[in-house]
């Protein structure tokens, strides 16, 4: 382990309900609430951890999902490193949203690069298995169609795959930079390498 502490912002966006707050309070707190009250506009909360030998400080961003909200909640999607797009299984409405989620991340955060930037999917509440309108292979589906992000399968009541989720998000991010460091690696060694013969200044 080596370095100062990265610090990156991941945002959770979804519709009303499908457990985000919980998502995160379980992440940060280690807590459930069952009885949880709807967020309005944006929450944040920080949690130190170590990803592949790298210090990082995730900040979380919990958004309120109802549309009530929206014009609350846009603004804080600027400047985010990854987006977790939630859904609930036991609410197909829900998962159905998460195009217009994505879309509406795009078009306020005003990435530089929408091709690349990371998305991780979460089913959550998985432990309502009865209950579940959306099985997994057609959310693996919808994940592979959407630029072939990563699931994960969560409850954030039974802590399910919740570690696993954020700790996804930020391998998303870092592998990003990575790609980055190494484009920007080669673009240098090819300038370097193809240097043309300075100009003779001659009249
Ligand atoms: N069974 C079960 N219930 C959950 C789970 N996650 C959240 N809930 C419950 O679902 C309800 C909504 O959870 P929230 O975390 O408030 O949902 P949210 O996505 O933050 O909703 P908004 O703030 O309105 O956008 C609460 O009653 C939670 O206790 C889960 O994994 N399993
Ligand atoms: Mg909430």
């Amino acid at each position: 382990m080596s370095g100062k502490s990265l610090l990156l912002k991941v945002i959770l966006l979804g519709d009303g309900g499908v457990g985000k707050s919980s998502l995160m309070n379980r992440y940060v707190t280690d807590r459930f609430d069952s009885q949880s009250f709807h967020t309005i506009g944006v929450e944040f909360l920080n949690r130190d951890l170590e990803v592949d030998g790298r210090l990082v400080t995730l900040q979380i961003w919990d958004t309120a999902g109802q549309e009530r909200f929206k014009s609350l909640r846009t603004p804080f999607y600027r400047g985010a490193d990854c987006c977790l797009l939630t859904f609930a299984v036991d609410d197909l409405q829900s998962f159905h949203n998460l195009g217009s989620w994505k879309k509406e991340f795009m078009y306020y955060s005003d990435v530089r690069d929408p091709d690349r930037f990371p998305f991780v999917v979460l089913g959550n509440k998985v432990d309502k298995g009865p209950e579940r309108e959306v099985g997994e292979d057609e959310a693996r589906a919808w994940c592979q169609e959407n630029g072939d992000c990563p699931y994960f399968e969560t409850s954030a009541k039974d802590d399910t795959n919740v570690g696993a989720a954020f700790e996804a998000a930020v391998r998303e991010v870092l592998a990003g930079e990575d790609q980055l460091d190494h484009a920007l690696l080669s673009s240098a060694i090819d300038l370097h390498g193809n240097r043309k013969a300075p100009r003779s200044t001659c009249c």
